[in-house]
């Protein structure tokens, strides 16, 4: 269970964020909408851990996430958050395969080719496994890019407008994907997106203003 509760964040004196308490069940899903500007990437980086709040506290399964040392939050993030970046970073020297066992050897956890391979069959890109991603299209991106983010089986996953770049075809396949994958692996689910397209696809949601 993701738990957040009054997260205050400032960039300077004029731009400062209050942003909304919210909880995310294991198994759940939540989007987070709102106009460009109103703070969705900057509420999506601080449940990253990527930003520090100047207050607030985020707590998944009662553990608090907020106020770790730099140390201490870079392992909690590799441990138990996956996260989907709206573009994908990889490590261009290395394959798929690699890239994804990368995320393992990150969290301090057993390298386990065999979840690297199940996930690629389960997203449909197995054949890739050995291929550099400079290689891949990008939709076998996201998709290479979904399954880094299980790896290590999180109980949070975060998306950063995971369908912005897609036609309906493949908005309703890369969601669809997404919420089977959290639900196989009982994590909570966190959507930040402008898609319209997703309003209606969700009955929990937040709208930042
Ligand atoms: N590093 C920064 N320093 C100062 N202001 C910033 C910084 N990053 C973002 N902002 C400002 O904070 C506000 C929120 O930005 P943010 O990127 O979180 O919005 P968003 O809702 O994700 O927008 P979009 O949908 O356009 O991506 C914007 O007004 C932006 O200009």
């Amino acid at each position: 269970m993701l738990t957040v509760s009054n997260l205050r964040f400032a960039y300077n004196n004029h731009k400062k964020f209050s942003f909304p308490s919210f909880s995310c069940a294991e198994g759940d899903a939540l989007l987070i909408l709102g106009n460009s500007g109103s703070g969705k990437t900057t509420l999506l980086h601080i449940l990253a851990l990527l930003l520090q709040p100047e207050s607030g506290s985020i707590q998944i399964n009662k553990q608090e996430f907020v106020g770790l040392t730099p140390r201490e939050t870079a392992k909690m993030r590799a441990r138990h958050l996956g996260i989907i970046y709206q573009k994908s970073h990889f490590v261009s020297s290395l394959t798929v395969l690699d890239n994804l066992i990368l995320a393992n050897y990150l969290a301090d956890k057993e390298l386990s080719k065999q979840r690297a391979s199940q996930l690629a069959e389960s997203l449909g890109f197995h054949e890739l496994l050995e291929k550099k991603t400079t290689l891949l299209s990008g939709g076998e991106q996201q998709r290479v890019s979904i399954a880094r983010a299980l790896m290590n089986n999180p109980e949070v996953i975060l998306a950063d407008e995971p369908t912005s770049n897609l036609d309906d075809e493949n908005c309703e396949k890369v969601i669809n994907l997404l919420e089977n994958q959290a639900k196989n692996i009982g994590a909570s689910l966190v959507i930040v997106t402008h898609d319209q397209r997703l309003k209606d696809k969700f009955s929990h949601k937040i709208i930042l203003s």
